[in-house]
């Protein structure tokens, strides 16, 4: 990558382009991007990953269009402690990784592969930092927009296909229309996916999936209907989405600061607001590695390990490193908050 083909601004080129040399590996340090490219690591991720995978030529987007779209997209991202554009950032490059498995290798078409890098960047914009329950439980113009459905999850979507509405911005503007149909839905499918509400669902149709594996002569997975590409693309975005614990142990504790602070502030307006406080959410009485253990032993580690079959063996080294982390937590168990703990 030269200088040049950076996409934005920056006052340090030569690192940024040193740190996204790293762009197709598990661990590219995504606050480092952060720090490199003045503040747009969704813009300098995104742009890099549609580079790398030629979709500017394949389907004839303009690479102006494709900034112009992308710095309005991140700056659609709100300020709020997590759910940021570095996180749209991280997810979008861990997806980039996970469609580069060997088991995968010619299964998805150049559209389907343009789709989740598209929906994974898109996947948490104008996210406000709260959780749909308590925009329910708030009776929020969202939850009333959205019917208490997947409220910011539908919310996301919306703003995304928004953006592209301007001829300027408009980086499907080349696509045929049943491109363009066949894109829309695809991207709806994932990003709807990663409401935590469908977790219990996906996983039990992927280890059904899984049980019933059928493979190519050299381990290449067959998904010959809509419904199983699908499928395995919005298990891909949610384990995209719930891939922090699967990181390099440093980075992972970055994305536990952050996540931890916005729970936290939703714990604040709840106690203002003289609601039930949510689990995890009071900073009074936290206990972040009890519960990062139980994130991992009873969502994260499930899914990982059924991905892992599926994509076996090209998912270990990620697995390996979710059980070092996990076993680094079982071991550091903080004492309990106050005097005597129990
Ligand atoms: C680094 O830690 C985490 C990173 C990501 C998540 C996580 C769970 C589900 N998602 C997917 C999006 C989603 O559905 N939600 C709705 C709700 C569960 O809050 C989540 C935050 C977002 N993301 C959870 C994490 O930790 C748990 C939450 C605090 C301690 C344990
Ligand atoms: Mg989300
Ligand atoms: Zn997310």
């Amino acid at each position: 990558l030269k200088v040049s083909e950076l996409g934005i601004e920056t006052q340090y080129p030569q690192e940024l382009v040193d740190v996204l040399s790293r762009i197709n590996d598990w661990g590219l340090d995504t606050f480092k991007v952060e720090e490199l490219s003045d503040q747009r690591p969704l813009t300098a991720i995104t742009y890099r990953i549609f580079q790398e995978r030629d979709l500017c030529r394949i389907y004839s987007i303009d690479q102006s269009t494709l900034l112009k779209y992308l710095l309005m997209l991140e700056d659609h991202y709100q300020q709020v402690p997590y759910h940021n554009k570095a996180h749209g950032a991280d997810v979008c490059q861990s997806m980039h990784v996970l469609l580069n498995a060997s088991a995968l290798d010619g299964v998805f078409t150049d559209l389907e592969v343009m789709s989740a890098i598209f929906a994974s960047a898109v996947h948490d914009v104008d996210h406000p930092g709260v959780t749909n329950q308590f925009l329910i439980n708030t009776n929020s113009d969202l939850a009333i927009m959205y019917n208490d459905e997947s409220v910011l999850e539908n919310h996301h979507l919306a703003v995304a296909f928004k953006l592209l509405q301007s001829q300027e911005r408009n980086i499907f503007a080349n696509l045929t229309t049943k491109q363009m149909k066949t894109l829309r839905k695809m991207v709806i499918d994932m990003v709807l996916a990663t409401d935590m509400s469908k977790h219990m669902q996906l996983l039990a149709d992927l280890k059904t999936m899984v049980e019933s594996k059928k493979v190519t002569g050299n381990n290449i997975i067959m998904l010959e209907t809509y419904d199983d590409r699908i499928q395995v693309l919005q298990n891909m975005i949610h384990c995209a989405d719930l891939s922090n614990p699967t990181k390099p142990l440093d980075i992972y504790m970055r994305w536990i600061d952050r996540i931890m602070e916005e729970f936290w502030r939703q714990g604040d307006k709840e106690r203002d607001l003289r609601l039930e406080i949510s689990p995890m959410c009071d900073r009074r009485v936290a206990s972040v590695e009890k519960s990062q253990i139980g994130f991992i032993e009873f969502i994260v580690h499930p899914l990982w390990e059924t991905w892992a079959d599926l994509v076996y063996p090209d998912a270990n080294n990620i697995l390996e490193t979710l059980e070092q982390n996990r076993d680094w937590y079982q071991s550091h168990i903080e004492p309990e908050n106050g005097a005597f703990s129990s």
